[in-house]
């Protein structure tokens, strides 16, 4: 098998280029380069990780012929188009702790820079100047600290804040009461935030919600004299009007570690003396630095030699442990997605997958991908497990996955149920041992076969004869039988026959089958 080959285009801690070495991945570390030469070059990768300059647009991903995963060696992905790269199959990954201690510490340095000025002091106390009467600060004890985002970095900034004897109101539509009290802040609505706090740091993703949401408006808004601080995402805060607000006195200070187009080489707001700023170093920690790249490494080197996923951002989790148990399920989940998505014509409106017995103890998310991967192959030659459920909701189509715990006939089970505008259809498949996926049923008929290569199924009327009629057609056509499953309701019913050949059935065989006597359905299928 040939090495996956990873592109790490970020400067990275060595750590993440040794971790992929050690675990079976050739490493190529390649950082600033242009989006032209990443262009020009990604096309060899199966793997690309990155930190924030690196920018994953549609047309990096359009070149990206070979990509599987995009590990971010840190938290915000916004540098990444993911829903592209989800269109594309593409898995995305962060770190989504490595780094969030070090963020929050770095707020909070920023928070005590501002109360004291201490880089204009330090600056001006360099220069010869000892300005000792320039520099009046405030205190943080006791004084009200705004939360915008009440995540992971916003909940570490919180509990240093209450360890400084702040108080901390904290804005986070996604954030309950319960976990307030646990957090020990009060949870407020933006409004209520902006008028009472003291000091406001912000936490958020930057999302369609999330930007501005310090507006020109709600800067306004806030308690004449607020500092602020964004080690979040530039994008937050509109900046023109911070730049006013300072001015004015409305925002005492503001200190900035991200800034809406980075590398930021000018900003209203530079120069300003209330004003303190640096380059996006919020998570430029050795010890941060450590985790991300570490953790990148193993996470997308357990990717591209296992299969297995964590903190995939467009897939559900799988873990490396799983990932073999998994596999001939994932081949049966695809095979019996393929088999429905050939024989419904893509008259589909809605799909169930069952698990039953011990397929009900394994991840569904997975199967559910595969499933759904097999379906939609016939509308897309590059769809897979990540893109195939975001092709099929963009299809209209709804998915229902169900469990039960409890055996049926076979100890493990995986059906399929697909309504058609004929009504419901349904196949089911076992996986005989440990790892030999077959079908046992197809439209309530039981039948056992292996899907594999090159197949045609034919539903007749069972009589005496036919089998022997349909074998010698396909021998006069120069097609061998590999194998030859039947199946039938009752004696004398409908009979399905599922035959595997060697070669792809000619259309004219089809037609020729189509026209042997008793014969209701032909059609030949693929795997
Ligand atoms: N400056 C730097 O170097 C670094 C910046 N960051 C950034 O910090 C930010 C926060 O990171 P984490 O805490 O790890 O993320 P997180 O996902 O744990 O927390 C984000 C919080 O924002 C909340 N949120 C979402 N929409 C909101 C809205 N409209 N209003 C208020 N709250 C909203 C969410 O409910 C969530 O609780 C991210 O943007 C990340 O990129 C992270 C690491 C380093
Ligand atoms: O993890 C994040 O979200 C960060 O913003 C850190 O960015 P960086 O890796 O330092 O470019």
């Amino acid at each position: 098998m040939t090495k996956p080959k990873v592109l790490i285009s970020d400067k990275m801690d060595p750590n993440a280029a040794k971790i992929f070495e050690e675990r079976g991945c050739d490493v190529d570390v390649i950082t600033g380069e242009t989006p032209e030469e990443l262009k020009a070059r990604i096309g060899e990768y199966d793997g690309l990780a990155i930190r924030s300059s690196t920018k994953v647009t549609s047309e990096i991903l359009d070149a990206a012929t070979n990509l599987k995963v995009i590990g971010r060696a840190g938290i915000g992905v916004d540098n990444v188009d993911i829903p592209y790269a989800s269109g594309k199959g593409v898995v995305v990954m962060n770190t989504p702790f490595g780094n969030s201690i070090t963020t929050a510490e770095h707020a909070i340095a920023m928070m005590f820079a501002l109360a004291r000025q201490i880089p204009a002091a330090n600056t001006r106390t360099q220069a010869g100047e000892w300005p000792k009467n320039d520099f009046m600060g405030v205190e943080v004890t006791g004084k009200t600290l705004g939360l915008i985002g009440a995540g992971n970095i916003g909940s570490i900034v919180a509990a240093r804040a209450l360890g400084l004897r702040m108080k901390v109101v904290a804005y986070d539509p996604f954030l309950t009461e319960e976990r307030a009290i646990e957090m020990g802040v009060e949870k407020a609505d933006l409004d209520t935030l902006l008028s009472r706090a003291d000091f406001i740091t912000l936490h958020t993703p930057l999302t369609d919600e999330t930007r501005n949401i310090l507006s020109r408006e709600n800067l306004a808004k806030t308690k004449p004299g607020v500092r602020i601080v964004n080690c979040a995402r530039g994008g937050l805060i509109d900046e023109a009007a911070l730049a006013d607000a300072l001015d004015s006195g409305q925002v005492a200070g503001a200190a900035l570690d991200v800034f809406q187009t980075e590398p930021a080489k000018e900003s209203p707001l530079f120069g300003k003396s209330n004003f303190i700023c640096t380059p996006h170093l919020g998570a430029s920690t050795t010890e941060a630095q450590v985790n991300v790249a570490l953790q990148v490494a193993e996470q997308m080197a357990d990717y591209l030699v296992n299969g297995g996923v964590t903190n995939a951002l467009n897939m559900p989790s799988l873990s490396a442990e799983e990932a073999p148990k998994l596999k001939p399920y994932m081949t049966l989940a695809e095979n019996l997605g393929s088999l429905v998505g050939q024989l419904a014509h893509g008259n589909l409106t809605k799909i169930s997958i069952e698990r039953e017995g011990a397929a009900a103890e394994l991840s569904g998310k997975p199967i559910e991908g595969a499933v759904l991967a097999g379906l939609m192959r016939q509308y897309s030659d590059t769809v897979n497990m990540v893109n195939a459920p975001f092709l099929a909701k963009e299809r209209g189509l709804d998915i229902r996955s169900v469990r039960h715990e409890k055996e049926g006939t076979y100890n493990t089970l995986i059906r399929v149920t697909v309504g058609t505008e004929q009504g419901d259809r349904s196949v089911a498949g076992t996986l005989f041992g440990t790892d030999a996926p077959r079908l046992v049923e197809m439209f309530g008929v039981g039948i056992e076969a292996e899907l594999a290569g090159d197949m045609l199924y034919i539903v007749n009327l069972d009589a005496p004869g036919f089998i022997g009629r349909i074998g010698t057609l396909l021998g006069e056509n120069g097609i061998n039988i590999g194998t030859f499953h039947l199946g039938r309701r009752q004696a004398g019913g409908e009979a399905v026959l599922l035959l595997s050949v060697d070669a792809p059935i000619p259309q004219d065989v089809v037609k020729q089958a189509c026209a042997l006597e008793g014969v209701k359905v032909v059609m030949p299928l693929a795997f």
